[in-house]
């Protein structure tokens, strides 16, 4: 038997800006079950490499193959589509709707993704309390910080995705609840199969993952250890 693809497989990607080369000839693997940390410096390209592997961005040269299908190719529904089924992103300020219901928040993905209504709620109940969000039903505007980034990890996961992307997670978050969520996010490869890549300043949050990568002056490298 054939080993599975990565969850992610991108070969060859360049971005330019006009003055200088974003990402030059990038190669990057995530296997299912794997975390991958991004690090670098300000403007040096980590959001412009999310972008290219949600599809936001297309890259100038390059495959991004995502749960096996390359989607620089894809236009319009079929990669929305495709980014629904296989790909959850948290973002650092959650990005969730504030007058929703943490539970409206989560099912409303997996309603987006084609879920029946049972199924989306069933579904977003069963994230929340695992990852104990309360279910009260007050809106996700009283939630506290911590609350509120569990639940965008709970949205994220809701369509089983096969990737999950972190920008800077735990950046709005104090340091006990940075903790909680990095402990949290890290944990879900293993439990769940998925590949995870995160982007972040963040030296203990990057420390956590089984791999981390530098990203600087257009290159996706391992750094070079300082020891
Ligand atoms: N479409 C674009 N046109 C022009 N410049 C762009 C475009 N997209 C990104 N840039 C520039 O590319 C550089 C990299 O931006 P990007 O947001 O990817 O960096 P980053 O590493 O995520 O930075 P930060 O850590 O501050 O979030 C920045 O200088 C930004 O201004």
């Amino acid at each position: 038997m054939s080993a599975p693809e990565s969850a992610v497989a991108v070969d060859s990607l360049s971005y330019a800006l006009p003055d200088r080369a974003l990402l030059d000839d990038i190669t990057l693997r995530v296997s299912y079950g794997e975390s991958v940390a991004v690090t670098g410096a300000s403007g040096s390209g980590k959001s412009t490499l999310l972008m290219c592997l949600l599809g936001l961005t297309t890259p100038h040269t390059g495959t991004v193959r995502i749960a096996g299908r390359d989607i620089v190719p894809m236009r319009g529904r079929a990669l929305a589509r495709h980014r629904r089924a296989h790909v959850g992103m948290v973002f650092q300020f959650g990005e969730l709707l504030a007058e929703l219901t943490p539970s409206e928040n989560v099912a409303l993905a997996g309603l987006l993704a084609g879920l029946p209504r049972r199924e989306a709620y069933a579904r977003a109940g069963r994230l929340l309390a695992e990852l104990g969000v309360p279910a009260d039903g007050s809106p996700t505007a009283h939630l506290s910080g911590g609350e509120r980034q569990r639940t965008a990890v709970a949205r994220a996961l809701v369509n089983e995705p096969a990737l999950l992307l972190a920008d800077e997670p735990t950046g709005a978050l104090d340091s006990v609840n940075r903790e909680a969520v990095a402990d949290l996010l890290f944990s879900l490869p293993k439990q769940r199969r998925c590949a995870l890549l995160v982007v972040t300043h963040d030296a203990s949050v990057a420390a956590r993952a089984d791999r981390t990568l530098l990203l600087e002056a257009g290159r996706l490298e391992a750094p070079v250890s300082a020891s």
